[in-house]
């Protein structure tokens, strides 16, 4: 029984995220491959990582003692662009890949359409920004507020899952129903330097506040040991 965290594997190099992935597979329910692994390697990050998780191949389906792979590239940009690049890592079929939802509704809609066999995840406001941080982009806040805007957008855009911090995903939870999948990242266990992370919570808060997805990464790539960080956490939730 695999907890349901996403390990995020921001790693400079692809034999180190290899390393990770191969680490916490037997814990987690899926690894994130972001926009540092990706830059740098293309889909060879992508078959990096399944080939040390166990997934076999491309096709989407998780493998007996596999884990679904998280494409992390935040695309932003007018719709035929985004249409183009979800086009682009679809035939990848990554269980889930984030747009911004600040890109609008035909934007996320264009990348619904190109990756078909994948989940669209909506990011609504950055789990590093801050009130302060709201108002001086221009994003009419409080967050609670802007996150609710932006996920209502992005379920009507045809978005599947949504990124929040863990602080709103309970009235997340209320605006959009059971059948979308709420991605929190911002997740420290107690005691944990929260880093460059504003809006926190520990594992067992976000997924009791109705989270579907953890996303942790320092936490766990951070540790001496990646694996028992892993463990830890995901023992911690299930006894919770
Ligand atoms: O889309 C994301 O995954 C994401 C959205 C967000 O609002 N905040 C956020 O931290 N993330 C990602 O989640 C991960 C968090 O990593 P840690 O702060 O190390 O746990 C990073 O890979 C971020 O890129």
């Amino acid at each position: 029984m695999t907890a349901p965290i996403a390990v995020a594997l921001d790693a400079p190099d692809l034999d180190t995220a290899a390393r990770w992935a191969a680490q916490v597979a037997p814990h987690v329910s899926t690894v994130k491959v972001g926009l540092e692994l990706y830059l740098r390697y293309g889909p060879d990050a992508v078959d990096g990582v399944r080939g040390a998780s166990g997934v076999r191949g491309a096709n989407g389906v998780r493998g007996a003692n596999g884990v679904d792979v998280f494409l992390d590239l935040k695309l932003h940009d007018i719709p035929a662009t985004v249409r183009g690049a979800a086009r682009a890592v679809a035939r990848l079929k990554p269980a889930y890949l984030t747009v911004h939802a600040t890109g609008g509704p035909a934007m996320i809609r264009a990348a619904v359409e190109a990756a078909p066999d994948t989940k669209i995840a909506a990011v609504t406001v950055l789990t590093s920004l801050t009130e302060a941080d709201l108002a001086a982009v221009g994003l009419t806040g409080p967050a609670p507020d802007a996150v609710r805007r932006l996920a209502v957008l992005a379920v009507e855009a045809g978005a599947r899952a949504l990124v929040c911090s863990p602080r709103e995903v309970a009235a997340v939870r209320a605006e959009v129903g059971p059948d979308i999948a709420l991605i929190t990242p911002g997740v420290r266990p107690a005691g944990a330097a929260t880093q460059d992370q504003a809006r926190v919570a520990t594992p067992e808060e976000a997924l009791a506040a109705g989270a579907d997805l953890l996303v942790i990464g320092r936490p766990v790539t951070a540790a001496e040991d990646p694996g028992a960080a892993a463990a830890r956490i995901a023992g911690n939730l299930a006894r919770t």
